[in-house]
């Protein structure tokens, strides 16, 4: 570590603080140095290399093809551009479930190869054990219940999740085990509002909403979406804080027509 580190960087404990002293917790996601670099110099609490990489990143209709070798790719470009954010990635579909050994040899080689600081699960009660086993090898656990859109092809929509009573309490139930084996955090993906204010309150480690009202610890949004790249995808829970897909094209036609009309390039650009 270096001596002349100015910059104090988050950690799993900082984020348990900030619940505490019910300072908001923030998330963004990132796929590439570049945009690790912005997101991190904003300020976000945490950044989440993402499944979503395979949508944003890849273009697959679903976060299930992309791989682990991938998401180990593109979590080492985001870490070489990360100074302070708690840097989280996800472990993708196939990589954990039902076999607590291969969740292990997934979890290591995503802090080996990878340098992330800790990864991201879906589940609850069907992956027990490989959380567990996880968390005793000193690997931080962030949780994720709701919409867990690995399992997309289980509930066969992307619709709000846990709205009867039945599914609200297995959540309510999971959330409490996720805590007990020792999750630092859990992301709470679309549902009600009211649950994840309960659940929120009934736990005592963050939570980070996506599509789960104001009351959860934190929030995470997917980059693409907030900065408006992605036109496709207009869900209620997004806010978009720029245009950038029409700043972006209007930007690349110009440069067409500079290039087009032999503007560009000029003198003062040339040797
Ligand atoms: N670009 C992107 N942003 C995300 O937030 C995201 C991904 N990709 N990929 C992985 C998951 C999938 N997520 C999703 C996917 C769909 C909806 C959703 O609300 N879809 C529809 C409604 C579907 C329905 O009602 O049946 C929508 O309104 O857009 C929400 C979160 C969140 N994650
Ligand atoms: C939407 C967030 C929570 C996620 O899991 C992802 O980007 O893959
Ligand atoms: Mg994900």
């Amino acid at each position: 570590m270096s001596v002349h580190s100015e910059i104090k960087k988050i950690t799993t404990e900082t984020l348990r603080k900030m619940k505490f002293d019910k300072e908001k917790i923030t998330m963004l996601t990132a796929y590439d140095f570049t945009t690790a670099k912005m997101v991190d110099a904003g300020g976000v609490d945490s950044i989440l290399i993402g499944d979503s990489a395979a949508n944003v990143m890849a273009g697959f209709e679903t976060t299930l093809p992309i791989t682990l070798d991938q998401m180990i790719y593109h979590t080492q470009c985001v870490v070489r551009g990360v100074e302070r954010a708690l840097v989280v990635a996800d472990l993708p579909f196939g990589t954990y479930q039902s076999n607590p050994e291969k969740a292990l040899e997934s979890a290591v080689r995503m802090m080996k190869e990878g340098g992330a600081h800790s990864i991201k699960i879906e589940g609850g009660i069907e992956i027990e054990d490989s959380i567990r086993k996880i968390v005793n090898a000193g690997i931080p656990v962030m949780g994720h219940l709701g919409l867990t859109p690995q399992s997309i092809y289980k509930f066969g929509t992307y619709k709000v999740r846990a709205k009867e009573d039945a599914e609200a309490e297995k959540l309510i139930s999971d959330a409490k085990l996720l805590e007990e084996l020792g999750c630092f955090a859990l992301v709470l993906e679309k549902i009600p509002a009211d649950l994840a204010k309960k659940v929120s309150e009934s736990i005592s480690i963050p939570t980070i909403g996506i599509g789960a009202g104001p009351d959860c610890d934190g929030q995470v949004l997917v980059y693409h979406d907030m900065v408006g790249m992605n036109q496709g995808f207009s869900p209620k829970f997004l806010r978009r804080y720029l245009d950038l897909y029409t700043e972006i094209t209007g930007a690349i036609s110009h440069y067409v027509k500079d290039v087009k009309s032999a503007d560009f390039p000029n003198k003062s650009e040339s040797y």
